[in-house]
């Protein structure tokens, strides 16, 4: 492999921008929720936690008495009970340690489940301009990884700090206990480890932000690139897409080595700090010593427990560098928590005991989000239950915006959208869903078999149901021969079956929801002739008794609608049948002899 990229990283636009940044104390604020359901769990925690320095304060104690009242005055009956308890000590300390590591996985994994959890249910209720504005791979980075790297900020985090501090109040207590003068000279150095660990703790988040950027980048790139697989090596780009998947892989594998530099820096610096101190306590205790103020066991015991009692100090402050780039990731994570669908349910929706399929468009204006540009002009039409109305006209012309705004993907900045004359913005989200089936342009199959696919539709449906579905689609025959018959895998992406079979798998799909209101988005697009003509019959099955909205340049299949809206650059053009428009609008005219054009010759 070559690592010679440019890191000329600064012309060139970044893959993914950097969350804004989010000051600690809210981070807590906004994670701290997520503990719910494990709080008592937690307690106990720190039960254990507080526990452990106790046992261990004592064990050292008794290395105290071993030495002034057993070693020294050679009073070695004492020998045998204080071995004895030292055992217990022992365990008691496995125990605790046992316990501890059981509990803080539980606790810290649960808090993961359910920031996750959230995290994807909130993603999902998030309008689709979200995801046309984001790429998927950063957003998948943040749902795994950053969510796994969070952990350390709350939970590990917060159990260590009491820990630690735990440790500090013992052996301190225990030193002040012994030598309050020497315990005071070994706390000079405590203000150098702070103001270290604070200068390190910055830069250190400044690094930890750049590489978890850098990891939604190389994501975002990865899950792009092998995505369109088929693109990407029909037009030989694999080195193109080699070169910019190497340009984030080395941003952030630079921004890794200057984390790990800063800490790794921070630690040698934390041991002459370290040094430094216990010389010196070293030295006064030599000198009080020699002076008779202080016995061997006395010194011995000073010693272990100021090397006790710098541990928890180079732990918070070690802890503290932790903390920062744990937020760094806590920032995307939270960025994506404080998106608000653009679309949501009304405070009290109302809820129609039977929708009989009514649409009306009522002077809708449109605009997307973060353009300027009018997609959708003071449109209106109309639909009673039952009709067929087709959408036709040019490219662009906002065809495929009116479905979204039926679906409730957005809402319109002016006018309404009404299904039996109830605005949509007065209805659950779930239950205006509910009442519409669609079939998009591009065939939606998810990995499963065909009866899941089909009952995708509805979950629950019978297997009567599902092959009834499929009868009706003109699948059932094709289903039937398959070696799995309604068990067969479809693959990804519908892999194993033709544009049509897909195309009548959607169209099961959809008669199996049983909605009153059908969008149908170019049903024959990408289809050849033959393909085209066999799914009309089951479409026509599907619309029947359903007010069905049919989207299609393609003039020959809209023919027969009870309406037919000819839209122009996001405006109605025209309105009426197909007879009246090619009578009286040139443009429709037009287009029909286009449709036309190329049918001249075919016997
Ligand atoms: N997510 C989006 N964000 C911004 N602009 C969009 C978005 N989707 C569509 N547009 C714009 O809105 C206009 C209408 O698009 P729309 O997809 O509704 O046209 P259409 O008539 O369905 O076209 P086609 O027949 O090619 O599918 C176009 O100018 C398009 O560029």
């Amino acid at each position: 492999m070559t690592v010679d990229v440019d890191d000329g990283d600064d012309q060139v636009e970044p893959v993914v921008e950097m969350a804004p940044a989010v000051p600690l104390r809210r981070t807590f604020g906004r994670l701290w929720p997520y503990t719910r359901g494990g709080r008592s769990w937690l307690a106990v925690l720190l039960v254990f936690v507080l526990a452990g320095p106790l046992v261990d304060a004592a064990a050292i104690w008794l290395f105290k008495v071993v030495v002034d009242d057993v070693l020294v005055p050679h009073r070695l009956g004492l020998f045998l009970p204080i071995m004895l308890a030292y055992a217990g000590l022992t365990v008691v300390a496995g125990g605790l340690r046992f316990a501890d590591q059981m509990t803080s996985t539980w606790v810290s994994e649960r808090f993961l489940l359910a920031l996750r959890t959230d995290l994807f249910k909130h993603l999902q209720g998030l309008s689709l301009g979200f995801f046309e504005r984001r790429r998927l791979g950063d957003v998948l980075a943040r749902l795994t990884g950053d969510v796994e790297a969070v952990e350390t900020f709350l939970l590990s985090g917060i159990v260590d700090a009491v820990a630690y501090a735990a440790e500090l109040a013992v052996f301190l207590a225990v030193l002040f206990y012994l030598r309050w003068d020497l315990a005071l000279v070994a706390l000079v150095v405590a203000p150098l480890f702070w103001y270290t660990a604070r200068r390190f703790s910055a830069l250190v988040k400044a690094a930890s932000r750049e590489r978890r950027r850098r990891s939604g980048s190389v994501s975002a790139l990865s899950e792009e690139t092998l995505g369109n697989i088929a693109l990407v090596q029909a037009c030989n780009r694999q080195d193109w897409e080699q070169e910019r998947f190497l340009r984030e892989s080395l941003a952030r594998f630079r921004a890794t080595m200057e984390a790990t530099r800063l800490r790794a820096l921070f630690a040698p610096i934390v041991d002459v700090l370290e040094l430094a101190g216990a010389l010196i306590v070293l030295g006064l205790g030599a000198w009080e010593l020699a002076r008779g103020r202080l016995t061997l066991g006395e010194l011995l015991v000073f010693v272990t427990l100021l090397s006790r009692l710098y541990g928890p100090i180079r732990g918070i402050s070690r802890l503290s560098n932790g903390f920062y780039s744990a937020s760094a990731a806590a920032e995307r994570i939270i960025e994506l928590l404080d998106q608000k669908p653009q679309v949501s349910d009304p405070p009290a929706p109302l809820r129609p005991a039977r929708v009989r399929g009514e649409v009306t468009f009522d002077g809708v204006w449109f605009r997307y989000p973060g353009t300027t540009r009018v997609a959708l002009f003071d449109v209106s039409f109309h639909a009673d239950p039952g009709e067929t109305v087709a959408l036709v006209g040019p490219s662009g012309a906002g065809k495929s915006t009116v479905a979204k705004l039926l679906l409730r993907f957005y809402d319109p900045e002016r006018g309404a959208v009404r299904l039996d004359g109830i605005d949509l913005r007065e209805l659950a989200l779930a239950d205006l869903r509910e009442h519409i089936a669609v079939l998009l342009q591009e065939t939606l199959v998810i990995h499963g078999t065909v009866r899941q696919n089909i009952a995708y539709g509805r979950p629950g449906a019978t297997d009567a149901e599902i092959v009834a579905a499929a009868r009706a689609a003109d699948l059932h025959e094709f289903v039937s021969r398959l070696p799995d018959g309604y068990d067969t895998l479809v693959g990804q992406h519908g892999r194993l079956l033709s544009g049509g079979q897909c195309r009548r798998l959607a169209i099961a799909r959809a008669m199996i929801r049983d909605a009153p209101v059908l969008i149908l988005d170019e049903p024959t697009t990408g289809l050849d002739a033959e393909s085209a003509r066999r799914i009309l019959q089951p479409l026509g099955r599907l619309m029947r008794g359903r007010t069905t909205i049919i989207i299609s340049h393609d003039l020959l299949t809209v023919r027969g609608a009870d309406r037919i809206v000819l839209l122009r650059s996001g405006c109605v053009a025209d309105t009426g049948r197909h007879e009246e428009l090619l009578a009286r609008n040139d443009g429709y005219a037009h287009l029909d002899r286009l449709h036309r054009r190329p049918l001249q010759g075919v016997p």
